[in-house]
């Protein structure tokens, strides 16, 4: 055995044995172990053990005349490769070579000689599975690509280093918040993906609308179009007409539109239906019973935004606390992003390297920075003070600052890596720029909410105390022209055992895009939606 410094996995520790049983996936005697090299010592501790390897040749080359081949496969587990030799004698060397070939081999680990500085190799004994690639045609080659060039192969970037760390690291995240929630006694709540209800009231929402047959549509046009009488049928004497007035109606009547044609969208559930844009006003109702909930999973605007910060699908963390106000709610966002941050540095450390490399030299530092220092709290008003300051200093806008702006993209970034350097909450917004939810502050003019801006990215985290007074919140939505039929059950839960609360959203990609400094949301998630644009 080779340096027993560093335990082997778990899963590995038990069969960890020179000359023992070949080490293999925990469910399956076919698929090979995973994650040979993702130690600390490089696999080191694994020399001398047979192990069934399996993953994708990365770079591949034949060598001493045609009598090996050297192999740098990867498995995704982290993102190192393993060192595979491979002797002619044991299979065709010119097909293993290709980039992007899967391979499925076994044989026995070893450490090169000692002062050399090479890492763990595989020696292959055996053979037993080849998947070969045509490198005349095979759109990822081993030199470095764009981003934006993979994103035309949605389906074979995960084969690249950087698109499996940003999996990796995604995955990190996402297991980080449900650690960090239930650690904190938060229940997770699974709210609906298509919605009635329009929780920011701005429109931006897709209409879930169904597919149907053209044989469903006859019958709807026949049930729409009530069946004649006998005197309509003598009148018309029509016996086409006749048989399909026979048939028996499948589906309920449709909501005729006002054209008198049929909504196929609306039909299916009765009423107009979309796909959510926050599972907030959801969660609410859990939070009102269960006290501390929060829920995650995607969220969909039709936003014709092109930004390089926007999506039309998106994942969002949406906790909600009773018994709580924007102080607290502030108190969590910060210690959920300083969670996820060391999380990263603890779990993530070696992508979190090849980020660096890759992408930001500083974001490592960054992670560093954010997991300890706390973070600015100041008001919108103050924040728009050091904002006209700035300009009167010579500093230039795009768009114009003053009181009542809703904080563009460029103003929020001057705040944090200009003026703060750091993560900033800005907290207490005009009434007028924010949703109907959010508790009036007794200015009148402001409201509980708050955002998170953080540096590369600016807002991180949307959040706001909830209006929990029902006559204030029934005039609010008065107030901005939204209807209050929709909103009656959101009503109820003032109308009945009302209680102060407060919640937040964080945009999943966003917090992948700080933490990573990859400058492009459409690349953080596995497959982006934007307009003009749904892959796969
Ligand atoms: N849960 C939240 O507070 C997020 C908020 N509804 C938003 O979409 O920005």
């Amino acid at each position: 055995m080779g340096d027993q410094a560093t335990p082997p996995a778990p899963e590995l520790a038990a069969m960890a044995i020179n000359d023992g049983p070949c080490l293999k996936h925990p469910f399956s005697d076919r698929a090979p172990v995973r994650s040979i090299v993702c130690r600390p010592d490089g696999g080191a501790a694994l020399a001398g053990n047979r192990v069934r390897a399996g993953g994708w040749v990365k770079t591949g080359r034949e060598q001493g005349k045609g009598s090996f081949a050297f192999l740098e496969v990867n498995d995704g587990s982290c993102p190192a490769n393993l060192q595979v030799i491979v002797d002619a004698g044991v299979a065709d060397l010119s097909t293993l070579v290709q980039t992007g070939t899967c391979v499925l081999v076994e044989g026995l680990l070893k450490m090169p000689p000692e002062g050399t500085k090479q890492k763990i190799e595989l020696r292959v004994d055996k053979v037993l599975h080849v998947g070969p690639t045509d490198p005349a045609s095979y759109p990822i080659p081993k030199t470095k690509l764009s981003l934006e060039f993979l994103r035309d192969h949605i389906h074979l970037r995960p084969r690249t280093n950087t698109i499996s760390a940003v999996a990796r690291i995604r995955n990190a995240l996402a297991f980080a918040t449900h650690s960090f929630f239930q650690e904190h006694g938060f229940l997770y709540v699974h709210t609906p993906i298509i919605t009635t209800s329009d929780c920011e009231g701005a429109g931006e929402m897709f209409q879930a609308t169904t597919l149907i047959s053209e044989a469903e549509k006859l019958d709807k046009e026949l049930i729409m179009n009530p069946p004649p009488t006998e005197a309509d049928i003598e009148a018309a004497k029509c016996t086409v007409g006749e048989k399909r007035w026979r048939k028996e109606p499948k589906l309920k009547p449709g909501i005729p539109k006002k054209d008198g044609k049929i909504d196929y969208g609306q039909d299916f559930f009765g009423r107009q239906a979309f796909l959510t844009v926050s599972g907030q006003l959801q969660v609410e109702t859990y939070a009102c019973a269960v006290s501390s909930v929060y829920t995650f999973g995607p969220t969909f605007r039709a936003e014709h935004s092109h930004t390089s910060r926007h999506l039309a699908e998106f994942w969002m963390v949406e906790p909600e606390i009773a018994f709580a106000d924007l102080q607290d709610d502030m108190n969590c966002a910060e210690a959920y992003v300083k969670y996820m941050c060391q999380w990263l540095l603890n779990k993530c450390f070696d992508d979190m390297e090849l980020m660096a490399k890759l992408y930001d030299k500083g974001c490592i530092d960054r992670l560093r920075m954010v997991s300890s220092t706390p973070f600015e709290r100041i008001t919108y008003t103050e924040a728009v003070q050091l904002l006209e300051e700035a300009v009167r200093g010579g500093k230039e806008f795009e768009k114009n600052v003053e009181w009542g702006i809703d904080l563009a993209s460029e103003h929020e970034r001057y705040l944090t890596e200009d003026i703060f350097k750091k993560p900033v909450i800005v907290y207490n917004y005009p009434k007028g720029i924010k949703a109907f939810y959010m508790r009036l502050n007794d200015d009148s003019k402001t409201v509980a909410a708050m955002d998170i801006l953080v540096p590369k990215v600016g807002e991180l985290i949307g959040g706001s105390q909830r209006e929990e007074r029902y006559e204030v919140i029934q005039q609010r939505i008065a107030e901005m022209g939204l209807p209050l039929e929709p909103y009656e059950w959101y009503l109820d839960l003032r109308r009945y055992g009302t209680v102060k609360h407060c919640g937040f959203g964080l945009g999943f990609e966003r917090m992948i895009l700080f933490a990573t400094g990859i400058d492009n949301i459409r690349d953080v998630i596995p497959f982006p939606r934007y307009p003009g644009r749904a892959d796969l």
